[in-house]
């Protein structure tokens, strides 16, 4: 028996359960099309993923990037399931620090993942779990969607990618998000990712996610960091900790007066290699 024509590396991960696809491109070689993206995320006709994170090292992307990114920097190009760039993924930066340091591209520890949305220094930990400094987390005052029947008010947040996290008083778990809940093009020019927050303890929330680009998915790092400023603005305090429950599992956040730390599991699934007639199949957009 002949080995079928081998095309990219790929390796798949989840963090709570928002999963991912690892791409290793470390001089930005790939044509990675939206249609390539699409295509590795169809839990169908692909491998089945939220998401792409593209392995590359910042000098070998062709887009300006942060101020402060060393060209060296591994950066994580992020790439939600209908093909469209975001600029972070909080899940997904725990996943890919953890990839480079299970493969050796990277020495256990403290580790800098160059993202759109800036430099972010990562921790992994011996225990499989990743701790990383998500930077600030700001809000934006007010706005509102319509989800399951429901209108909810929110707070416009900014955790490098724009969210909407609205607290309610309503059992999330039995809320049906199966449209897209609406949003105000006008507050959010480029879509959004809502959460629905619910306070179920003195320092722990629940939270459902529909994310930009995705659908509903298990869990969203950033998200979780929006929900925990909501849950603690709900609570009449500007800074604290969280436990976030989501589908998918638990992480821990802290909302510093500076910055704000996200902690939880990050799991490396499988390693392989893509058909090379399936990958070319999809070259074009
Ligand atoms: N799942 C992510 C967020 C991914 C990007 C998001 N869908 C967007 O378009 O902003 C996370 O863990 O933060």
């Amino acid at each position: 028996m002949s080995d079928p024509p081998a095309g990219p590396r790929y390796a798949k991960g989840h963090g709570t359960e928002n999963d991912f696809v690892l791409l290793p491109d470390p001089d930005g070689e790939l044509k990675l099309t939206g249609a390539r993206v699409r295509a590795l995320c169809d839990r169908r006709r692909g491998l089945g993923a939220d998401g792409v994170l593209r392995v590359v090292r910042a000098g070998g992307l062709d887009e300006e990037l942060p101020g402060g990114t060393n060209p060296d920097t591994w950066f994580m190009d992020y790439r939600n399931a209908d093909g469209s760039v975001a600029e972070m993924c909080g899940n997904g930066v725990r996943v890919f620090a953890r990839y480079l340091v299970e493969t050796g591209l990277a020495a256990r520890g403290d580790l800098p993942v160059g993202t759109r949305a800036g430099v972010r220094a990562t921790h992994v930990h011996d225990d499989g779990r990743v701790t990383v400094d998500m930077g600030p987390v700001t809000a934006h005052g007010l706005s509102t969607t319509r989800a399951d029947g429901h209108e909810f008010s929110g707070l416009v947040i900014d955790v490098g990618n724009p969210h909407l996290a609205c607290v309610t008083e309503l059992d999330v778990r039995t809320l049906e998000i199966t449209a897209a809940p609406t949003h105000d093009p006008a507050v959010f020019p480029h879509g959004v990712n809502v959460e629905f927050v619910q306070p179920v303890g003195p320092d722990r929330v629940r939270m459902r996610v529909h994310e930009r680009g995705v659908g509903e998915t298990r869990s969203c790092g950033t998200g979780t960091v929006a929900a925990t400023l909501a849950g603690l603005r709900a609570a009449g305090a500007d800074t604290g900790l969280r436990t976030v429950e989501v589908p998918g599992g638990t992480v821990e956040v802290e909302v510093t007066p500076t910055t704000s730390t996200l902690t939880g599991p990050a799991v490396l699934v499988a390693h392989g290699r893509l058909d090379a007639d399936w990958w070319e199949r999809y070259e074009s957009d």
